[in-house]
């Protein structure tokens, strides 16, 4: 363990009880779902700006602590949750943006559930549905920007990771197994594939298309280095994506050339009115959504 880790680990151990001090599971909260933390019991927040070796989240929707609790019922698990992510975007470096993951692995949590908001790629996932991922498609990491990049963490650590089975498929079964003793309807949950991409913008239609085409049902502005770090450190992980909005991708373009020859001929032309995407809608969603993605996630950790 390196002093970083050490000084993280010894000033989050410094504020909180023995019972706290060892989480089994970890939940990182995407944008507006840190909600989880109303429902955890005997909670203990830790700032990130208490925690050296973490930076602080920079994103609306995001708070920054840890917070630590029990969830479940009869005397609960222990959990850590992740008030808030860090994203490349935001200029943290990809070992910044994995290092909670890593404390939380040194902390001895054992199984980690990351959520995200995300956008659908696939018109049968409509905006509401929850995506168990099965499967990513990284296009930064083909590109060169994976967070393993770099001398080896440590020589107790695989060089060369195989993600083939990065996706539990015993939490997957497990998250299945809630939605059916939640009683939620089938469609309240999809499986498929999310495409990481680096953000800040969203796609345009011709990214949308072609993530599509590839084979991505959802696309987000995180998660997969999370899950790379996760899966290096041995931890078995699921990924949960809220659907927040659809990625806009119109089956033709607007042609400026027959809307103005139209213009000049002295016709009107019908057009769909334009449609865009912004970070408040994908809230506004989050905000319906997030007590029954928490509810799935508070039944699967009660399971473990
Ligand atoms: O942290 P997540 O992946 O939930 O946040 C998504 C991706 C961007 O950060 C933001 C775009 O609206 O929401
Ligand atoms: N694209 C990328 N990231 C996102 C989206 C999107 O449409 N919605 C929420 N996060």
């Amino acid at each position: 363990m390196t002093t970083s880790f050490a000084a993280s680990i010894s000033a989050i151990k410094a504020a909180l009880p023995a019972n706290l001090q060892c989480p089994r599971a970890a939940i990182i909260c995407g944008s507006g779902l840190s909600g989880i933390v109303d429902v955890l019991r005997d909670v203990v927040l830790v700032p990130y700006q208490d925690i050296p070796g973490f930076s602080t989240s920079t994103v609306p929707g995001h708070k920054s602590a840890l917070a630590f609790g029990f969830l479940g019922s009869h005397e609960g698990v222990p959990v850590v949750a992740m008030l808030g992510r860090f994203h490349p975007y935001e200029g943290h470096s990809l070992s910044s943006v994995v290092y909670p993951v890593r404390i939380m692995a040194k902390l001895g949590v054992k199984h980690i559930i990351i959520t995200n908001a995300a956008g659908s790629l696939n018109p049968s996932i409509p905006v509401g549905t929850i995506v168990v991922i099965q499967d990513h498609l990284a296009i930064p990491n083909l590109a060169g920007m994976n967070p393993l990049l770099g001398p080896q963490t440590s020589p107790d650590l695989p060089r060369f990771l195989p993600l083939s089975d990065a996706y539990s498929t015993t939490l997957r079964r497990l998250v299945f197994l809630a939605a059916h003793h939640l009683q939620l309807e089938d469609s309240a949950l999809a499986e498929g594939t999310y495409a990481w991409v680096s953000g800040p913008t969203y796609e345009t239609p011709a990214e949308g298309r072609f993530l599509r085409r590839v084979g991505a049902d959802v696309v987000g502005m995180s998660t997969v280095p999370e899950v790379l770090a996760a899966r290096e450190e041995g931890l078995e992980v699921m990924v949960l994506s809220l659907v927040t909005n659809f990625v806009v991708i119109p089956d033709t373009y607007r042609s400026i050339r027959e809307e103005v020859a139209a213009e000049l001929s002295g016709k009107k032309l019908e057009l769909p009115p334009a449609q865009t995407v912004s970070h408040e809608e994908v809230l506004a969603i989050g905000r319906e959504k997030a007590g029954v993605l928490m509810k799935l996630v508070e039944s699967v950790i009660n399971s473990l």
